[in-house]
């Protein structure tokens, strides 16, 4: 189906160096290009690594500080072919900065959120309202959907003043909400009945590389919806994975998830018994980062753990959402995992003590309540 999508009225445009004008990615060695990831699934993958020439409104600056790999090439973004009128559901702590950062590179949005005061930042930035998701998805080309859950996910594109209402052939619905298959492929059903096109699209990174367009977006579904925002995922992200059908990009997230969450688990026992022993958890934090098991993460979020402090970048609800999911998926297929099986109890400890708004790495709150023998 061919998209009827026409050039955004972009408000700034590409500095004139030879580096931006290349029309092919640039690849600039750096420490973490010597991990190659193996792609030997059954699933056919394709990744492509934002392109400097497909985020044309981005200051050199920025495009520099940026660490590129290159693996298949998919086809190219063409900026000049990106939709015109782009429409945004859901402006929390994800979907605000990633709408900041669409409005920010010249492209014509459409915003809606449930709590309406939140779409105000984005209309001060020029962003347009729509006062539902059936208007947003009517007024717009792509519309773009970042819930909290699968309820929601659900409820915004399939409910009675939902997307799907407003969506016809020619248009898309992109949803970077994190769901599982089942939620993503019912909403893909929906979408695609009135002949519109479906990808869903979550997205791996938190706050920070949300508001840095640093997302790595997993996707599936319609390739040429893939290929239509490509564009935009490379304002949004730094790189995009295309996985096959509707089901794998949810299945991909979801396991990136259950490792993440099982790994902030096992790092807040570390913490904990590192202080009972006598050694100062501060210390670990940085035998850990210069070691084998380093990770940004532990790096990031150690430093205020030791202090107790939880400042939300990824609420604990979602984490403990994440392992939910994929712990059903995991029971699907018969495939044990008991470790994020005992994450998740703790995430759930977590959530009943009233931690569920606070970042995920708040489960070493659980593991304290445990060592001290409270109540739960
Ligand atoms: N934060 C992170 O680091 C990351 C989060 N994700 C995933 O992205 C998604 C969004 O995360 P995040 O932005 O952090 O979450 P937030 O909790 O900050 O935002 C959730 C959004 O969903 C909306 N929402 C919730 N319930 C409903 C409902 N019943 N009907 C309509 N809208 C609803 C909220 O609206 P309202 O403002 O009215 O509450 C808000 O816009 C989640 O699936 C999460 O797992 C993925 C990667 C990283
Ligand atoms: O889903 C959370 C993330 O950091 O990715």
């Amino acid at each position: 189906m061919a998209m009827s999508f026409f050039k955004p009225n972009h408000t700034h445009h590409l500095s004139s160096t030879s580096i931006l004008n290349s029309p092919f990615p640039k690849v600039y060695p750096t420490k973490s290009m010597s991990i190659r990831p193996s792609f030997s699934t059954r699933i056919p993958i394709h990744f492509r690594a934002k392109p400097v020439s497909s985020v044309p409104t981005k200051p050199f600056f920025s495009l520099s500080s940026k660490a590129f790999s290159s693996q298949i090439s998919v086809s190219a973004a063409k900026p000049d072919e990106m939709p015109a009128r782009i429409g945004f559901l859901g402006l929390g702590i994800m979907g605000s900065p990633m709408a900041q950062n669409l409005i920010k590179a010249g492209c014509d949005v459409t915003v809606w959120n449930r709590t309406e005061s939140k779409c105000g930042p984005l209309i001060s930035l020029g962003a347009k309202y729509k006062s539902s998701p059936k208007e947003v998805a009517a007024s717009c080309d792509v519309t773009f959907a970042m819930l909290a859950d699968p309820e929601s996910a659900l409820d915004v594109a399939c409910g009675e003043h939902g997307a799907a209402k407003g969506m016809s052939p020619g248009k898309g619905y992109v949803d970077v909400s994190t769901v599982d298959g089942a939620t993503s492929k019912l909403i893909g059903t929906h979408i695609k009945a009135t002949g519109a096109l479906f990808l869903e699209a979550p997205v791996s990174g938190s706050k920070k590389p949300a508001e840095d367009g640093q997302l790595i977006f997993l996707t599936a579904g319609d390739r040429s919806l893939f290929d239509t925002v490509a564009p935009l995922l490379d304002i949004m992200g730094k790189s995009r994975f295309f996985l096959g059908d509707v089901g794998n990009g949810a299945a991909m997230k979801l396991v990136v998830n259950m490792i993440m969450g099982s790994m902030m688990a096992s790092f807040s026992e570390g913490l904990l018994l590192s202080e009972k022993v006598g050694l100062d958890p501060k210390v670990l934090v940085e035998v850990v980062s210069q070691g084998a098991i380093s990770a940004p993460m532990f790096s990031m979020k150690g430093p205020s753990m030791v202090q107790s402090l939880y400042p939300t970048a990824f609420p604990l609800k979602h984490q403990q959402k994440d392992l939910r999911l994929a712990l059903g998926l995991a029971e699907s297929v018969s495939q044990p995992t008991p470790i994020a099986a005992a994450a998740n109890e703790l995430y759930k400890v977590a959530k009943s003590r009233g931690l569920s708004d606070e970042d995920f790495s708040a489960v070493i709150e659980a593991l304290k309540a445990k060592l001290q023998n409270k109540p739960e």
